[in-house]
Formats: structure tokens, sequence, C-alpha cells
């Protein structure tokens, strides 16, 4: 069976007046599997929406190839584009319809059912909200209604193009839940984020894009068990002697200042222990390497979202 999508070496420039050229798009390939949550991950600039506009066949590249579903969607045929499902911005929505107007709209844009349309309405939590003006809705309800809008026409391959961004972390993970079940139901899923914790709860891969370019793809898990960075645990200062510090670092780095004791250590479990049996577990924090992490040794850059 064919790839869900398959993108070789894309590239696109644009070239703004007196602001010289942006190389937007600098040499992308990637490959998503069908039933895959892929996401592209990188800080504003990066390059992930004129990447997604290209994949989904809204904008041209200069040059490259995308497959989707083994269809090319430039140009445009209504055989993809059916199985497609595109989140467009709030800002697209119809002027002046109710989210049940906006929403019936595009099922019927979609050759989709009256039905369908209160059903994805439902699926988004907005069945009590169908008659309230799109405008009126709230950041994360205008989220959900786009979604739904590109859920409508039953696609196989959806696009969600920074969804969560602006809105506040309980909207937020309402919505990642809502994300996840789409994925669940054996849609693939392409979803683009500045939000680090985002694509490491939600893809199974993760592209890390930055100034135009994907610098790696893998599993989040994946990445931080090739970074083989050590875990650090951080003990509030003033419970332990400087003696005690040094032996339980054991020759491993560590770094303390007035408030708190930091060590790195390739044996949690081990410094766990002692530090317990010394009882000196007071503002005990443990913390794993993350997508930061992996970000600042693919990049070279400390992460700036
Ligand atoms: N229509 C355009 N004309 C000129 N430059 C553009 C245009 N669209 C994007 N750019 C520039 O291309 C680069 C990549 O932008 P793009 O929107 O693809 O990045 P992004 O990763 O999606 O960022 P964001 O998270 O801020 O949307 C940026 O430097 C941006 O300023």
């Amino acid at each position: 069976m064919d790839a869900a999508i398959e993108v070789a070496d894309l590239r696109k420039t644009y070239r703004g007046r007196g602001t010289g050229e942006v190389r937007a798009v600098d040499g992308v390939s990637f490959r998503v599997e069908r039933g895959e949550f892929f996401g592209i991950l990188g800080p504003n600039g990066a390059g992930k929406t004129t990447t997604l506009e290209i994949v989904e066949g809204l904008r041209k590249p200069d040059s490259g190839t995308v497959r989707l579903l083994g269809l090319s969607p430039w140009p445009h045929s209504p055989e993809l584009t059916g199985r497609l499902g595109v989140q467009l911005q709030a800002s697209a929505f119809f002027e002046f319809l109710t989210a049940r107007e906006q929403i019936e709209t595009f099922a019927q844009l979609y050759g989709a059912s009256k039905a369908r349309a209160a059903e994805m309405l439902e699926l988004v939590g907005l069945t009590e909200h169908a008659n309230v003006r799109c405008e009126k809705l709230s950041g994360g309800q205008q989220q959900r209604l786009s979604i739904a809008c590109a859920l409508v026409g039953d696609p196989e391959l959806v696009f969600l193009d920074e969804p969560t961004a602006a809105l506040d972390p309980q909207a937020r993970r309402n919505l990642w839940d809502l994300m996840r079940s789409i994925n669940a139901e054996g849609r693939t899923v392409v979803l683009t984020t500045h939000y680090m914790e985002e694509a490491e709860a939600l893809c199974d891969r993760v592209a890390i894009m930055d100034a135009g370019k994907i610098r790696a793809v893998d599993s989040p898990a994946g990445f931080v068990r090739s970074l083989d960075a050590p875990t650090k645990v951080t003990v509030a200062a003033g419970q332990l002697s400087g003696e005690r510090v040094q032996a339980l670092a054991a020759g491993e780095p560590w770094t303390a200042d007035e408030a708190a004791v930091v060590f790195e250590t390739r044996d949690p479990r081990k410094l766990l222990t002692e530090l317990a049996s010394d009882g000196a577990l007071d503002g005990l924090a443990v913390r794993t390497a993350n997508l930061e992490d992996v970000f600042l040794h693919v990049t070279g850059r400390e992460w700036r979202a």
C-alpha cells in the first residue's frame, strides 16, 4: 500500500519586497505511514506552515514532489480532495454564520449529510453552541469547530496546523483528547506545533524543523533515548553536608547554589534511595531529558518557541 505521505526535497523561497529572500522550505523530505500521528515541531518561522500548505496542495513548491495516498495534490484532483481534511484557521470561517450553518456549509462542499455535520458538532462538544455565531465562540470553541469542519468529509488524512495555539492549558488538553480519538479511529494525522509537550504527548513520530530544514525525525522516546542524557535530581539546599554531596555524586557532575543542589546521574534509582535514607527529600525534583534537550542537541540552539 502507498504511504499516507511521501515528500521529497521540497523547496520554497519567498521573494519579499525590500526584505530580500526567505528560504522558508529548504530541501524537506519525509514519509508518513498510514495511521500514524506525525508531528512537525519547530519554533515560529521554521517553515512548518509553508511545508504543510505545499503538502496539502494549497501552495505550489519551487521544486520537489509530494504524494498523498499515492496521488499528487497539485493540480487539485477531486478524488484526492475528498479524502483529505484540512483544518483551516478560524479566520477562514464564512462570515455571520452560526456554528451549525458553518459546518453544514462545509458538509455540502464535501457532499456530506446534515446528520454527519450534527454528529461532528457533537464529537467536538459544540452541540449546545450550534446556534451561536462563530465570532462569538471562544478561541477553543472556534478551534474545535474548525477541526469538526475538517472531519465532516470523513477524511483518511487530517492536517492540523497549530490547532492549540493561543489556547489556555485546559482547552489545549481537551483538544489533545479529541486529536487522539481522531487518530484512534484509524485516520492519519499530521500536526504542526511549537509546543514541545504537545508533540511529546501526541505524536508517534516527530520531525524537528528549524530554519527551513528537517533536522531529525524519530519517536519522542527514541529521540530522548538516543540523546543518552543523564537524569537531573534536584534537592533543596541545607539538607546535605558538602561531604555528603560529594559522596552522593560519586564522581558524576553536580552543581549547587543557595537554593538547591542538582545532581546529574545515570543511576537515579541508587541516588534516590540514598537521598531517601538521608531524609533529604525536601524540594525533590527529578527531570529526565525531554524534547527541549533534543532540540538543543540537533540544532545547536536553545529552544525558543
Ligand atoms: N507569504 C509569505 N511571504 C513572504 N515570507 C513569508 C510568507 N509566508 C511565510 N514567510 C516567511 O517564511 C518563513 C517560514 O514561515 P512559516 O509560516 O512557514 O513558518 P512556521 O514554522 O509555520 O511559523 P509560525 O509558527 O510562526 O507560523 C518565515 O521566515 C516567514 O516570515
